[in-house]
């Protein structure tokens, strides 16, 4: 299998107020071409800032990350245009409709215009929102903005969505929704990875599961060799087997 993402011995440390955090603490690993990959552990784990050194937010404080070959710290110009972002925060504008958030994207990925008009007319009766395309977004419920935001992040074909958390705060419909999202861009080839808390969603979906704790990246197999070696019967079990039950801060 073609490794798409290789992190090699990754540290990212933070200085706040006087104190050093290291959030992610010499973590190696590949995300295989096609798969769907999620992250898995406890608060504060460091599967955020993993994510956004991935993305090129953050530079590493030491050790290398490829991204389709490119280093993220010197091709960071490279990696932008072939992956999508869905951030935990969303990010649309309230003040713009549906539509004119999905062509301002379109617009900073350079889309050519007809592709995208045609893509957003896809794409919003995809996720049915085509009847609220001219509505500003800022009146949008959590759902309608997290199938909004998805959209956005692949306006410009993207061969590598990263989405943190999809289903937060969604209602079961929504996240029934977002899972049958996911499965379609897999299903064209777009590689996925994926932050979550909801062990169902990690089980359901992913090809392979990373965990994280405190930093480290503790296990990585996929779901059914994790319930196996651990003895346990769902991802909750596998979950607490290597994190532990303590609550994090
Ligand atoms: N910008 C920052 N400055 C200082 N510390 C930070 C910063 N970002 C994250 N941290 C710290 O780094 C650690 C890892 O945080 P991170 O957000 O990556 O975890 P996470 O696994 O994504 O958690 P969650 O599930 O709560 O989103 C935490 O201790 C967090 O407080």
């Amino acid at each position: 299998m073609e490794p798409i993402i290789e992190v090699r011995n990754l540290v990212k440390i933070f200085h706040s107020r006087g104190r050093e955090i290291t959030a992610v603490n010499d973590v190696s690993f590949d995300v295989f071409k096609g798969e769907i990959f999620g992250m898995i552990g406890p608060n504060g784990a460091g599967k955020s800032t993993t994510f956004s050194v991935l993305t090129t937010l953050l530079k590493p404080t030491t050790g290398s990350v490829k991204v389709a070959g490119f280093d993220v710290e010197k091709e960071d110009g490279r990696i932008r245009p072939i992956i999508g972002i869905v951030p935990q925060k969303l990010s649309l504008y309230p003040l713009l409709t549906a539509r004119e958030n999905l062509e301002l994207m379109g617009n900073l990925y350079n889309v050519p215009k007809k592709i995208m008009e045609e893509r957003i007319d896809y794409y919003l009766k995809l996720v049915g929102l085509e009847a609220s395309a001219d509505r500003f977004t800022g009146g949008f419920s959590g759902g309608m903005k997290q199938r909004l935001s998805v959209i956005s992040a692949v306006i410009h074909d993207p061969e590598i969505l990263f989405w943190d958390e999809p289903s937060t705060g969604l209602d079961p419909q929504t996240r029934n929704v977002i899972w049958k999202l996911a499965k379609k861009f897999n299903g064209e080839g777009k590689t996925l990875i994926f932050t979550t808390h909801y062990m169902e969603e990690a089980d359901n979906l992913c090809d392979r599961v990373a965990v994280m704790d405190l930093g480290k990246m503790v296990a990585l197999d996929d779901p059914e060799r994790l319930k196996e070696n651990t003895g346990s019967t769902n991802l909750e079990e596998v979950f607490v087997h290597f994190t532990g039950a303590e609550v994090r801060d």
